[in-house]
């Protein structure tokens, strides 16, 4: 059964005077491949009605309709199955009610549910509620994009389909497309859909939108490349200096939240890089600013209460805007606020690189292996590779693990690069700078994608992602090392304006010369 546009319906929430059935033929018209009929308040004989007059509907159409909870009416109505809560009959029951082959489905939360779902053979689980929603009072707090994965992992091996529901709408559907791939690649295989379609004045065009997105963003994810093949020094070096050179003859601007402590420092690397900064972090203009930028930072180093929303959005207008975003996840194991913080942020954009110390993206990946004190590292993984190469595929990102030696990775490749200077380690705030610096190789490798590439699928153009990260970090360490020498280097203080001048006037040869990089298994 195809569950790929699941629609669940919902009369209460039918613009004013438009009936059910002329909602319900639009949406089928539309594209829907499966329908639920949910009745809250009818009463039997009323819930009897609309489900026989929407199931003669969608015959016509040849989509298979499900009724919610009540199997009595799915038998009286000769319904493909029936759609069970989890306080609803037990699946065992309602198989043995139902003629032979229909379908049953059940909403689950939590593993726990899914692993039930399983040992009692369901045909498909309603995996959610995603986000928070107004058509259904939840009885527990929202998975998020972030918990679909987990819970569609523990499904690798059946053959029971699974969509997700709660708050999905046009708008969010391909964030929540892309940020639910398990570690495993298990995607989902439909999403179930209420006020999206039910409220719109025109289902139809409704319904065709989020089914174009799906089947744009599914292509995608499936079709990511393998890349298989080993890069030699010389082929990263290439892709380096284009990215170098973009950033100086394009100029893009890199809008930034970044934390009160190094935001100058921040605005100034950005400079030295050859790009142009702007720091802003009202939500109020994350719109107009995604329409000019070309590309984002997300620092949370220095939270205060408004923060989140404006990230919120920044994030997302600019996914929307297929920029790329970069995320700082400074000291987020320090405090509680920091942690709720980035979950909520990764469940409402897609990151294009996350960056961080061990102590960082420990917290981040829930291991306890690294520790931090504050917004320091205090120690390291004992396989940095393959931490670094499984927390890019779980995030679907390229990830920099930053310290004395720094790793890069898109899930499959791993980079190790050994330049830099200890004085780095020694001033506050070279990490942020470093994130700065990948946003704005970043957005030079973006602009640098072919505009044919901004396909409807996709949360950015397909640039080289990896090759900017790995071009940041090289353009930081290879400076300081220039920095350090400098006779009117004397430590910390006298370093970070040396920094700055020597990124600035840093070479793609320098980078060519002295580059301590290689791909590692
Ligand atoms: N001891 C060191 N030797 C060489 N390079 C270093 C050293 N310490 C840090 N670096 C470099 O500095 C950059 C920032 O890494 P670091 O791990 O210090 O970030 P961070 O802890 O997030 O910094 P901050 O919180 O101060 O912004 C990386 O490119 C890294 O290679
Ligand atoms: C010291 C410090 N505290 C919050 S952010 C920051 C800058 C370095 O991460």
């Amino acid at each position: 059964m195809d569950l790929s546009l699941y629609l669940v319906t919902d009369r209460s929430l039918l613009p004013v005077g438009k009936p059910h059935l002329e909602a319900l033929e639009q949406a089928l018209i539309g594209g829907v491949t499966v329908v639920q009929i949910r009745e809250k308040v009818a009463d039997t004989a009323e819930f009897l009605r609309v489900a026989r007059e929407s199931k003669a509907l969608c015959d016509r159409y040849n989509v298979p309709l499900l009724v919610n909870d009540r199997v009595d009416i799915a038998l009286a109505i000769n319904a493909r199955g029936v759609h069970l809560g989890q306080s609803d009959m037990p699946i065992d029951i309602a198989r043995k009610l139902m003629p032979k082959g229909s379908i049953i489905g059940i909403s689950c939360n939590s593993l726990h549910d899914v692993r039930r779902a399983r040992e009692s053979k369901a045909d498909y689980v309603g995996l959610g509620a995603v986000w928070d929603t107004q058509t259904k009072k939840l009885t527990s707090s929202p998975i998020g994009v972030r918990g679909l994965g987990v819970l569609l992992e523990a499904l690798d091996g059946s053959d029971i389909q699974a969509v997700a529901i709660g708050g999905i709408k046009s708008t969010n559907l391909a964030r929540l497309l892309h940020g639910s791939v398990s570690r495993t690649n298990h995607t989902l295989d439909g999403v179930a859909v209420v006020s999206d379609i039910v409220a719109s004045p025109n289902p139809e065009t409704a319904a065709r939108r989020l089914k174009s997105i799906f089947n744009a963003c599914k292509r995608c994810i499936l079709d990511s490349p393998a890349q298989n093949f080993v890069w030699s020094r010389g082929e990263i070096l290439d892709n380096v200096t284009t990215i170098m050179d973009g950033v100086r003859t394009l100029s893009p601007l890199v809008h930034q939240m970044t934390n009160i402590v190094v935001s100058n420092q921040s605005a100034n690397i950005t400079l030295a890089v050859g790009a142009s900064p702007i720091m802003a972090t009202a939500p109020e203009e994350m719109s107009d600013l995604s329409k000019l930028s070309n590309g984002l930072l997300v620092n949370i180093g220095t939270l205060v209460g408004g923060s989140v929303q404006g990230m919120l959005k920044g994030g997302y207008f600019v996914n929307a805007a297929k920029n790329p975003v970069v995320l700082d996840p400074v000291g987020v194991g320090a405090s509680d606020f920091r942690k709720s913080s980035v979950n909520e942020l990764l469940n409402a954009w897609q990151p294009t690189v996350i960056k961080g110390n061990a102590g960082e993206l420990a917290a981040l990946a829930g291991s306890s292996e690294a520790a931090s004190k504050g917004v320091d590292s205090t120690g390291g993984f004992q396989d940095p590779i393959n931490f670094t190469r499984q927390l890019a595929r779980k995030e679907r990102c390229v990830v920099v693990l930053t310290g004395e030696t720094d790793y890069v990775s898109d899930g499959k490749r791993v980079l190790m690069l050994k330049n830099g200077h200890s004085l780095l380690g020694k001033v506050t705030g070279s990490g942020c700078m470093l994130g700065s610096v990948i946003t704005a190789y970043c957005a030079a490798a973006n602009a640098l994608a072919s505009e044919d590439d901004e396909h409807e699928g996709r949360l950015t153009r397909s640039g080289d992602f990896l090759s900017a990260a790995v071009g940041a970090v090289l353009t930081l360490t290879i400076a300081s090392e220039f920095a350090a020498k400098r006779e009117d280097v004397h430590g910390m203080g006298t370093f970070l304006p040396a920094l700055l001048d020597e990124v600035a006037a840093l070479r793609p040869e320098n980078i060519r010369q002295l580059a301590k990089v290689e791909e590692v298994e």
